[in-house]
């Protein structure tokens, strides 16, 4: 029934929302003096037989631009509960800025033998979700400078090594016993684990959570993994390795980011672009070819505003942003790119970092403390920016050793200087805040 209609049927000042699934539906809402949109289906639900596509997390975004300026507001509908819930609401968040008022939700409620403690757990998190300013995985302290990250960095070093945190690595199995090595070189705890049937108790055990897909052996591991990971609040970094080789590869990926929010995604020109769907690089299997991308940085800010998380460009020069700021970093030995899997381990090193400063950021809050509405807590813009940092420093010190003739010399020693890495050499890196 047109808007219209039904207002002239209704008292007045009744509120009338309209249920849209494509920006055209949103666009024409607005236009007919709608009070709100419901937005979705979100997820597949068994409330009603959805008739319309399912829209998606990454999809809402889009949906919520046509309100910037107008005074409609929107919810999303559709398999939404408590456990996804702010998963919704971060991953919503338009490029504009855009995000939800609301969540509108059936099942989790009716179907509950305690609605009203249902209703107010969505409740408390939709308050919490709002009333928090910030809406990125990066902390509240910007405008960062080039010391302050390197100091952070350095404590969260010393954090690693004084708690070990344990991070759950799905990886491909070129590099599985070298990213494992290098995550106890750093002074993490590694845990290589696929299997579907473990991860709900992984979710709640590690302090975060590598998904790379070189070697694709189980989607259905890496897609409850990092649901779990969400549902706990671990940081979950993505590392899409070699996505734009297949067809295969790109629906993985697809399906991966529609069912969890990543909290890094990580990938060399080739990867990124392919990701993102510019055909500005190319790449050949797992590697990237050609110059790169005229405007790297802006590639990097845009990404990372669309797909909500930091995104990681790694290269000769690595780039990170969480869509506002952009740091660049020139450090490294051009023998990374001499042996295979460096960027697999630039991810482990990510994930390591990230678990540590969301572990410390946790462990930090009283036991009692209110909801904040955080899918992930911490600074994970600087724990990314420590992750890239310690891989491109230790290679520079393993380069220089004289016990280094070649590849073969080359990784080990590069092991070894992970273990080596001091806050005093972070001090030293080239770090430079866009
Ligand atoms: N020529 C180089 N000079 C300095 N650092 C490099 C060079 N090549 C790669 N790196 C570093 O190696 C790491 C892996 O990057 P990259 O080679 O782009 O990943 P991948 O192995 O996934 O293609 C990054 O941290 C990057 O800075
Ligand atoms: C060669 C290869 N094939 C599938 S995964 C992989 C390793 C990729 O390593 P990286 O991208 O870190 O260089």
């Amino acid at each position: 029934m047109p808007i219209a209609v039904a207002r002239s049927l209704l008292p007045p000042h009744t509120l009338i929302g309209m249920t849209c699934n494509t920006r055209e539906h949103v666009v024409q809402a607005v236009k007919d003096g709608a009070d709100y949109v419901g937005i979705g289906p979100v997820w597949a639900t068994q409330t009603k037989k959805v008739l319309n596509p399912v829209v998606g997390v990454r999809g809402l975004g889009e949906l919520l631009e046509p309100l910037d300026g107008t005074d409609v507001k929107a919810v999303a509908i559709a398999g939404i509960k408590s456990t996804n819930a702010l998963q919704c609401l971060h991953g919503a968040i338009s490029t504009t800025g855009h995000r939800l008022d609301g969540l509108a939700v059936v099942s989790d409620i009716v179907a509950s033998t305690e609605p009203y403690a249902a209703a107010k757990r969505l409740s408390t998190i939709i308050h919490a979700f709002k009333s928090n300013k910030i809406h990125t995985f990066s902390g509240a302290a910007g405008p960062y400078n080039q010391e302050y990250i390197k100091d952070r960095v350095g404590r969260l070093l010393s954090t690693i090594r004084k708690h070990g945190p344990l991070v759950q690595q799905i990886t491909n199995n070129v590099v599985t016993t070298q990213s494992a090595n290098a995550t106890l070189a750093l002074g993490a705890s590694p845990i290589m684990a696929n299997a579907p049937e473990e991860m709900a108790d992984l979710g709640k055990a590690i302090g975060g959570l590598l998904i790379n897909f070189g070697t694709i052996q189980s989607l259905d591991g890496m897609l409850i993994a990092g649901h779990n990971a969400n549902i706990n609040r671990k940081p979950v970094v993505f590392d899409p390795v070699g996505v734009g080789a297949s067809t295969f590869r790109r629906t993985s990926a697809n399906t991966l980011l529609n069912t969890w929010q990543a909290t890094v995604i990580k990938g060399n020109a080739g990867e990124l672009a392919a990701l993102a769907n510019s055909a500005e690089v190319q790449a050949r299997g797992v590697d990237s070819v050609g110059k790169g991308f005229s405007d790297p940085a802006a590639f990097v800010r845009n990404l990372a505003r669309k797909e909500r998380c930091i995104v990681v460009l790694t290269g000769v020069v690595d780039w990170v942003s969480d869509g506002t700021t952009v740091v660049r970093l020139a450090n490294g030995h051009p023998m990374l790119g001499d042996i295979t899997g460096s960027g697999c381990m630039a991810g482990s090193s990510i994930a390591i970092f990230c678990a540590a400063e969301s572990t410390d950021t946790a462990n930090r809050r009283a036991p009692d403390a209110a909801e904040d509405g955080m899918l992930v807590r911490g600074d994970m813009l600087i724990a990314t920016v420590g992750g890239i940092l310690a891989v491109t420093l230790a290679s520079e010190y393993a380069a220089g050793r004289a016990d280094v003739k070649g590849p073969g010399t080359f990784l080990p020693a590069l092991i070894d200087e992970l273990g080596r890495l001091t806050a005093e050499k972070i001090m030293q890196a080239k770090v430079e805040v866009l």
